[in-house]
Order: structure tokens, then sequence, then C-alpha cells
């Protein structure tokens, strides 16, 4: 799967952990950063994968800061992006067959590596079931054409 993922500084740690998972699992993976431990501004990051997922240059995107929320506040932003924070494993499962969820936000300061590891393989592995789904799916895009 080509996957885009990247992080703020507080999250280089376990965003280069998940990019050695990813590559040792077969995936065609997109380092976007940040490769700094300077404090730097999480949006410049999100703009960029959000932006890969948006444009189909990614299948999925990974996005990770302290507590992963404001990743997911500007990546949905980002025409057709669908992102939200998980770190439940149960969740993660449901946000794809409900959500077709294409960006995973992670709190790093709230999830060890291995946790992070096992929530990311469930998400990339788990289908969009479609069918009523969908059409909620569509309204949300219609919300996103439509809105104001
Ligand atoms: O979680 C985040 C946004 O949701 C950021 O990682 C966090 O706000 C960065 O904070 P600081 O500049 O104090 O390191």
């Amino acid at each position: 799967m080509r996957i885009s993922i990247g992080s703020d500084h507080r999250g280089v740690k376990l965003r280069a952990e998940l990019v050695d998972a990813l590559k040792a699992a077969g995936n065609e993976v997109a380092d976007e950063g940040t490769f700094q431990t300077e404090s730097m501004d999480y949006p410049d990051v999100a703009e960029v994968v959000a932006g890969k997922v948006s444009k189909g240059e990614a299948e999925r995107g990974i996005l990770i800061c302290a507590t992963g929320v404001g990743m997911s506040i500007a990546a949905n932003k980002v025409a057709g992006v669908r992102a939200a924070v998980i770190q439940d494993e149960a969740v993660a499962k449901l946000s794809r067959q409900h959500n077709n969820l294409n960006v995973l936000c992670l709190p790093g300061d709230a999830l060890s590596t291995d946790a992070a590891t096992s929530l990311v393989k469930t998400w990339l592995s788990t289908e969009f079931e479609g069918g009523r789904h969908a059409r909620r799916l569509e309204k949300i895009s219609h919300l996103e054409q439509h809105q104001g």
C-alpha cells in the first residue's frame, strides 16, 4: 500500500518507528518529516500528507502530533480527507468499516510503539463495508461541497 506519513516535533520518534515497521511489512512509504526535533507547526505537515491522499498520490495517510487533535483538524480541511484521532483497536477497525477513514491521526504522547504499531496494522488491513455507510459518506461529501 502507498502510505504518506508525517509528524510534528512531538511525533518524530514514533513516526520513525512506524516507518520502519510499515516498510518491513512491504508498504511503499513516503516519509514527509519533520526530521527535526525543534518546534514546528503541525498544519504544515498535515497539508502535505492530506494533500497526497486527496490527490490520490497516497492511498492512506498517517499523522502524529502530541494529541493527534491538531493534525486531525488540519487534515479534515483538505477535500476528500476523512481524518480522526484514534487510540483504540476497536475504533480503528470501525473507522475503516463504517467511515472509510483515509487519514489516521495518532496521539504520540499517549501511545507506546507496540500499541501504535498494532493499531496501524489493524487500520490498514480493515476494509470499508460500503452499503448504508457509503450513503452517509456521500452526505458528508455533500456537506463539504455545499457548506455555508
Ligand atoms: O498535539 C499537538 C497539536 O494537537 C501538538 O503536537 C502540540 O500542540 C505541540 O505543542 P508544543 O509546541 O508545546 O510542543
